[in-house]
């Protein structure tokens, strides 16, 4: 059975761009844009995309740093945005961060037994034992020496250092982790040790992490489920293995191919992706990329002024804009998509709105999505925010 742990409607958080000499709001930059996920107990759901996509404007918002705009944040089914003092002093025990910089996120001039113990001192709180015990035990648990508690943050190497990230984010027993690219400020050497740690904390103490990274190797490794996000929205989002071998999104597509192989001669498969590499004489340029990557032209839009309909419609590369595109109208089987992809044509739907994303269950509870490869029952369905890569899968499963 499912069980969430958190639950996340239809999420706003806009930071207005003020100008004029009374500083009024002009703009606004919509850095999360309407997300919705589930994440579930025990479990850990990887949130990827590129910079500027809004994932560490989430996982703030998430952890109460910043108050969103508007929607609904639900942990164990509580509304923690509209609770009272005490309840929000609740939701700060319950969802902890670990921040992705060990060098700058702990304080230089504490020792890790004030580190560590600062939560409890801000929370009041006196553990059985009291808090050196206490300290030394969290200490022990991430896998450091009790001994080196008087240390201070400059003695240790940065995996160490993120391990006293961890055993404070773990201080006041959370149901939560948010881990904001936890590794990658670390030696690729050093990134597998913490990753080992997560996993092994969660399977200890049944911890449930949104894990927010750039690095899409490492999401795959370590989560459940994955949610894409592009220009502050989720494009995507299901289980690791439906997203890594059979992503629906073009926008995923793309990010996926881009994943660097060490063969650059390797053809990287992606559905029905139109192979349109950097190439010179056939020859990829590139040799930490494989020939097949899909190039997103550009940069992504401002957030101040996304594109209407499909926030990623501007960079699509399945985007029905070419003149052969479009449908052919007087033949009674499906409309010609564009040459050589063999897929079918959907016209002008990027520019429709596109409805917000809401996990499903894969039980049949309403809002199922109709495409295939919904997942079984109990777990996160399959959903993508493309009507037109929704329109292709159901007609290769048709042809
Ligand atoms: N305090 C703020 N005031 C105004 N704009 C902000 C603020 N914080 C973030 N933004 C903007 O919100 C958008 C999303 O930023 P965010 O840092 O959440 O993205 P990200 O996906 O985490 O990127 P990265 O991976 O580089 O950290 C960006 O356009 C950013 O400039």
């Amino acid at each position: 059975m499912t069980d969430p742990v958190l639950e996340v409607r239809d999420l706003v958080k806009h930071y207005p761009v003020r100008n004029g000499l009374f500083r009024r709001s002009v703009a606004a930059v919509k850095a999360v844009d309407g997300v919705s996920l589930r994440l579930d107990r025990g479990r850990t759901l990887g949130l990827v995309g590129e910079s500027g996509s809004g994932k560490s404007t989430l996982a703030r918002v998430l952890v109460g740093i910043e108050k969103p705009t508007s929607g609904q944040v639900l942990v164990d089914g509580e509304d923690v945005l509209h609770l009272s003092r005490a309840g929000r002093k609740q939701l700060r025990r319950d969802v902890q961060m670990v921040f992705q910089d060990p060098y700058t996120s702990l304080n230089p001039r504490m020792s890790v037994t004030e580190i560590v113990g600062e939560p409890f001192a801000i929370h009041g709180i006196d553990p059985a034992g009291g808090r050196r015990a206490a300290v030394g035990e969290l200490l022990e648990l991430v896998g450091l020496d009790p001994d080196h508690a008087n240390r201070y943050p400059h003695q240790f190497s940065g995996g160490q250092r993120q391990r006293v990230g961890i055993a404070r984010a773990l201080a006041l027993r959370p149901k939560i982790l948010v881990c904001d690219e936890p590794v990658s400020a670390l030696d690729v050497s050093v990134q597998g040790q913490v990753i080992n740690l997560l996993e092994d904390l969660q399977a200890e103490l049944g911890l449930s992490y949104l894990f927010v990274a750039h690095d899409l190797g490492v999401v795959r490794h370590i989560a459940h489920d994955v949610a894409v996000m592009y220009l502050g929205r989720i494009v995507e989002l299901g289980p690791e293995g439906d997203v890594y071998d059979a992503a629906q999104h073009p926008y995923t597509q793309a990010l996926l191919s881009a994943v660097p192989v060490p063969d650059p001669s390797v053809r990287l498969v992606t559905t029905g992706a139109p192979v349109t590499t950097p190439v010179e004489g056939g020859v990829s340029t590139d040799p930490t990329r494989a020939v097949g990557a899909i190039v997103l032209e550009g940069d992504p839009p401002s957030p101040v002024d996304p594109p209407s309909g499909c926030p990623f419609h501007t960079r699509c590369w399945l985007a029905p804009t070419l003149p052969e595109a479009q449908p052919d109208t007087s033949a009674s089987g499906p409309p010609a998509g564009r040459p050589g992809t063999g897929l079918r044509l959907v016209p002008t739907v990027c520019e429709t709105e596109v409805p917000a994303l809401v996990p499903r269950h894969g039980d049949g509870r309403p809002g199922v999505p109709e495409a295939p490869g919904t997942a079984p029952a109990d777990e996160a369905a399959h959903v993508v925010a493309c009507h037109f890569a929704r329109e292709l899968v159901a007609h290769r499963v048709e042809a």
